[in-house]
């Protein structure tokens, strides 16, 4: 970030202390555990802390001025000139600072949202993007109300491109994002079940998303999944471009080959190479080609971006496992849809004969959780050797996978040192393991025993 606290009285007219001066503001602090020098201090409201409560380390952490709750009473231990921003909610004002930073910088804008694949895509897009603009994305899942503004104020000053991954729990959310954000693009990846708790059918999770249209700007495009049915209403939609496997898309994919570590395909017939496995992950990237070429990117950069993947962690993260295993990480997250994508990679993998599924709860599912599990268990191919469910709700899967493929080991746990001290015995060199549940399952810290 790069601003002076006078530029916050515009904005921010209720103000104490030396708000006029040409103080530098090089970041903002939303945590006093962590060092900020030259920082603005913007105490959130939490569900478990309130940060006006520390306003003292923040001082000593490094901020150089603060937003503060106009109700609140302000200690008298703060400096007659330190600046002062009085505001009604320091979230909401979080969001007003975010977006007048990003009119400052006024960056190209691509806003990501879908039940699966935002990370994803979001990495493809900047990894792309970065061959030819200065190019600035989410860190990480950086994704709500907090961190798409965090995201903004992270931009540096000469940022030309900026990849912004939007992520919701409920209606509404994907709105408040888009309109602050503006998209010159917009990305739909896929309509899966996330977060079906809230919002009780698939038909109001796309709605959601189609959310992303409200701030999209009036000569923006917004790229879809052209598969989905859910979305073709949006297809109509005369800023809408359509990305997908079946032929009345505007961007047609067709998959040449699927090899363990790379995927060769043609998007319209230009032909393309992914250093990735899975038919989702060639849709993600087709997403991307489809933004770029609407940017009029050559298509040398475009592959040239595609090899040079930067991606998030514990999205199909290969590790070396023991005995020569192979072992993937897929457990940032879970939910039907993507877990019987990454399960059908597994199943196609080549280099490992012996496939073993680890797979946890997935939660936030709502009343069809346990049928969304057994629906999982069922969908497990043949091809799989064992499958080891950890938690309450994956008992479902294990009981339905052993329902469909009698011949399949199948295990169930509710303890994760039983089943690593099971499934240790059954490794070898010709292993492959997946591990895929939920972000509360935390099921990487099976890697510790599963690696040297
Ligand atoms: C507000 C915040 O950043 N909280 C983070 C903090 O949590 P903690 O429990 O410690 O504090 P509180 O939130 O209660 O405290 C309020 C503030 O006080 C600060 N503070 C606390 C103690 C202290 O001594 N000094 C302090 O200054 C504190 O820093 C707060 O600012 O720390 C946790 C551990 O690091 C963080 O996990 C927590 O972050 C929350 C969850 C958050 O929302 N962070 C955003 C920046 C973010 O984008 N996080 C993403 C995950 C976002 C996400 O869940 N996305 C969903 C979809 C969107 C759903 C959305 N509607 C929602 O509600 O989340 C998804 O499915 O992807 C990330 O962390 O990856
Ligand atoms: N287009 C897709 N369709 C279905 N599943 C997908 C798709 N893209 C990725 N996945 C699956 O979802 C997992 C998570 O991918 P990613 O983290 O990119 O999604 P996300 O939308 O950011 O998830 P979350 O909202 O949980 O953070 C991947 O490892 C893969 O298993
Ligand atoms: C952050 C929240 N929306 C989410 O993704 N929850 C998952 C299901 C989890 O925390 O396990």
């Amino acid at each position: 970030m790069k601003l002076e606290a006078v530029e916050l009285v515009d904005l921010f007219t209720n103000y104490k202390g030396a708000a006029n001066d040409r103080i530098a503001l090089h970041q903002v602090m939303t945590d006093t555990r962590k060092e900020a020098k030259q920082s603005l201090f913007v105490p959130i409201v939490g569900d478990a802390f309130d940060a006006h409560d520390f306003l003292k380390q923040a001082i000593q952490q490094g901020a150089v001025a603060a937003l503060w709750q106009e109700n609140r009473a302000l200690p008298k231990f703060v400096p007659t000139d330190f600046p002062v921003f009085y505001v009604k909610d320091t979230t909401e004002a979080l969001q007003q600072l975010a977006e007048y930073y990003l009119r400052k910088i006024n960056p190209l804008v691509i806003g990501v949202t879908g039940s699966n694949g935002k990370t994803t895509t979001k990495d493809m897009a900047a990894s792309v993007l970065s061959t030819i603009y200065n190019t600035h994305k989410t860190a990480g899942n950086f994704n709500n109300h907090i961190g798409l503004p965090l995201t903004v104020l992270s931009m540096p000053e000469g940022t030309e491109a900026l990849v912004l991954e939007m992520g919701m729990n409920n209606a509404g959310e994907i709105s408040l994002l888009s309109r602050l954000a503006t998209p010159d693009y917009a990305i739909i990846t896929n309509i899966g079940e996330s977060h079906l708790e809230n919002l009780g059918s698939r038909e109001a999770i796309a709605s959601a998303k189609a959310e992303i249209l409200e701030g999209l700007k009036p000569n923006g495009k917004v790229i879809i999944d052209g598969d989905e049915a859910l979305l073709a209403q949006l297809k109509k939609e005369e800023r809408s471009i359509s990305c997908g496997f079946k032929q009345l898309c505007n961007y047609t994919i067709s998959v040449e080959a699927a090899e363990d570590n790379r995927s060769v395909f043609s998007v319209n017939g230009i032909r393309y190479e992914l250093p990735m496995a899975g038919s989702h992950n060639v849709k993600n990237a087709a997403f991307v080609i489809a933004l770029c070429e609407q940017l009029q990117m050559p298509t040398k950069s475009i592959q040239q971006g595609l090899n040079h993947l930067t991606m998030s962690g514990m999205r199909f993260e290969k590790h070396e496992g023991i005995k020569g295993s192979l072992i993937i990480n897929d457990a940032y997250n879970a939910s039907p849809t993507s877990m019987k994508a990454v399960i059908e990679v597994v199943h196609q993998l080549q280099a490992k004969k012996h496939k073993v599924l680890v797979l946890g709860d997935m939660f936030e599912l709502g009343e069809k959780s346990l049928a969304l599990h057994a629906g999982v268990g069922e969908a497990i191919p043949a091809g799989i050797h064992a499958v080891y469910t950890l938690g309450n709700q994956a008992k479902e899967i294990s009981t339905a996978a052993a329902a469909k493929n009698p011949q399949m080991e199948v295990y169930h746990f509710t303890d994760k040192k039983e089943l690593i001290s099971q499934l240790l015995n059954t490794i070898t060199e010709d292993t492959v393991v997946l591990l895929k549940a939920s972000r509360k399952m935390k099921l990487e810290e099976l890697l510790l025993d599963l690696t040297d």
